[in-house]
């Protein structure tokens, strides 16, 4: 069955009373379903790319269009999947992206469906992707100077990338949310302006702790911004009182936005990921899907288990749902391992770059 890459959890059996949906042996239920669309990406962003690309997976080895609707309405109908986020790679590089998302909103009319995309080409696709049924985007723009972006993504595509989130917004692709990893040096004293900018345009702004996930291992936990300097750096010019909505499971604590000039007018919302230094493991609700079609349980799970040699044999329904099942039984309590510790001693990076993983 799965490939077995060592580490924790492994062997850890499904028992027969375990219940229906995606439970996991800690106690914890998937219900947020991330499926890469494609392992390919046209930036190279620091963080997460090496610089000449990887070897990108051959077409055949990729999910089909019919495999990925047909995962999804397993995950839906028999396993209580409630939203789908679309992500990559880059999702919009996939040539059939406006059919799988129609496809998939024909057969499930309420489900929420994101995507979260790097924005290079959607000011072309807006309109259509919202058409076709997509309910919501985020899109990731770490900078808002051309040379810095470039730097960051070793491309020179900002404008481009602006072009694509005024046109989200203005297509009306629900609530737009930016991400934007902050990196020691090069973005991190931005960080005021770029909440300043979102703020005026009505974006969500999400400023994100870089994880050990780059393809070149460069990451370290001293290199990396923490969330409290992340809240440093916004408080030079704005006051941040923390969000009162419930969270409810979401890697962003979110905090309401004043400027110091005007403390008593909410200007926007910020939201800051910590999967570091205030990790969201315990309240984690979410199952992976690769682009070929692999089980992750955890983001940096050494574990991975196939679904599709089962989607293409003759498999039915029941038995694919009881395999990914069994792949969520065996989730990680926190970060790949027995606890939280990105950096620590005994954590091990996971091979694949969040690209490849679906991030
Ligand atoms: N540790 C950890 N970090 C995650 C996970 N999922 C997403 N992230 C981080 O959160 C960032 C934002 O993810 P998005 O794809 O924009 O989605 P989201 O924040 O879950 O979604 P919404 O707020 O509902 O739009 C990613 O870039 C990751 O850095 C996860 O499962 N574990
Ligand atoms: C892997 S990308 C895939 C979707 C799309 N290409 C994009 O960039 O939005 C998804 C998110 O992961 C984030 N990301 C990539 N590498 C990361 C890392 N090492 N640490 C934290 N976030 C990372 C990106 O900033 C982006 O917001
Ligand atoms: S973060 Fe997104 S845009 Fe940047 S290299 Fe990774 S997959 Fe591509
Ligand atoms: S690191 Fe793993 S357990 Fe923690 S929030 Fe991310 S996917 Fe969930």
């Amino acid at each position: 069955m799965g490939i077995k890459l060592g580490m924790p959890h492994i062997g850890v059996q499904r028992p027969t009373d375990a219940g229906p949906g995606l439970m996991d042996s800690f106690g914890r239920k998937a219900t947020d379903m991330r499926l890469s669309l494609t392992d390919k990406c046209n930036l190279r962003c620091t963080y997460c790319m090496p610089a000449e690309g990887l070897d990108w997976l051959q077409k055949s080895a990729v999910l089909s269009r019919e495999e990925i609707v047909r995962l999804v309405r397993i995950g839906v109908d028999t396993l209580g999947v409630r939203e789908l986020r679309l992500t990559g790679g880059e999702p919009l590089v996939r040539a059939d992206l406006l059919q799988i998302i129609s496809d998939i909103r024909a057969n499930h009319a309420d489900l929420p469906i994101s995507m979260t995309t790097n924005g290079l080409g959607l000011d072309k696709k807006a309109q259509a992707l919202k058409d076709a049924g997509l309910s919501r985007i985020n899109v990731s723009m770490d900078s808002l100077h051309p040379d810095t972006f470039a730097q960051l993504t070793r491309r020179p595509f900002l404008d481009r990338v602006l072009r694509g989130i005024e046109a989200a917004a203005e297509v009306g692709l629900g609530l737009v949310k930016i991400n934007a990893v902050l990196m020691r040096g090069i973005n991190d004293q931005e960080a005021p302006d770029l909440l300043e900018w979102a703020v005026s345009k009505g974006f969500e702004l999400r400023f994100i702790e870089q994880m050990p996930l780059d393809a070149d291992h460069g990451w370290t936990r001293d290199g990396m911004i923490t969330a409290l300097e992340m809240r440093t750096l916004l408080e030079q010019q704005f006051v941040l009182t923390s969000d009162p909505r419930n969270r409810d499971g979401a890697p962003a604590e979110r905090w309401e936005v004043r400027r110091i000039a005007a403390p008593d007018i909410v200007v926007g919302t910020v939201g800051i990921i910590a999967s570091v230094t205030e990790p969201f493991c315990a309240d984690c609700r979410r199952t992976r899907v690769t682009a070929e079609g692999k089980i992750m349980s955890c983001l940096f799970s050494r574990e991975e288990t196939d679904l599709r040699d089962l989607l293409r044999s003759d498999a039915d329904d029941d038995a694919i749902a009881a395999r990914w099942q069994d792949a969520m039984w065996a989730k990680p309590k926190a970060h790949g391992m027995g606890h939280v510790g990105l950096g620590s001693e005994d954590f091990v990076q996971p091979d694949r770059s969040m690209s490849a993983i679906g991030g």
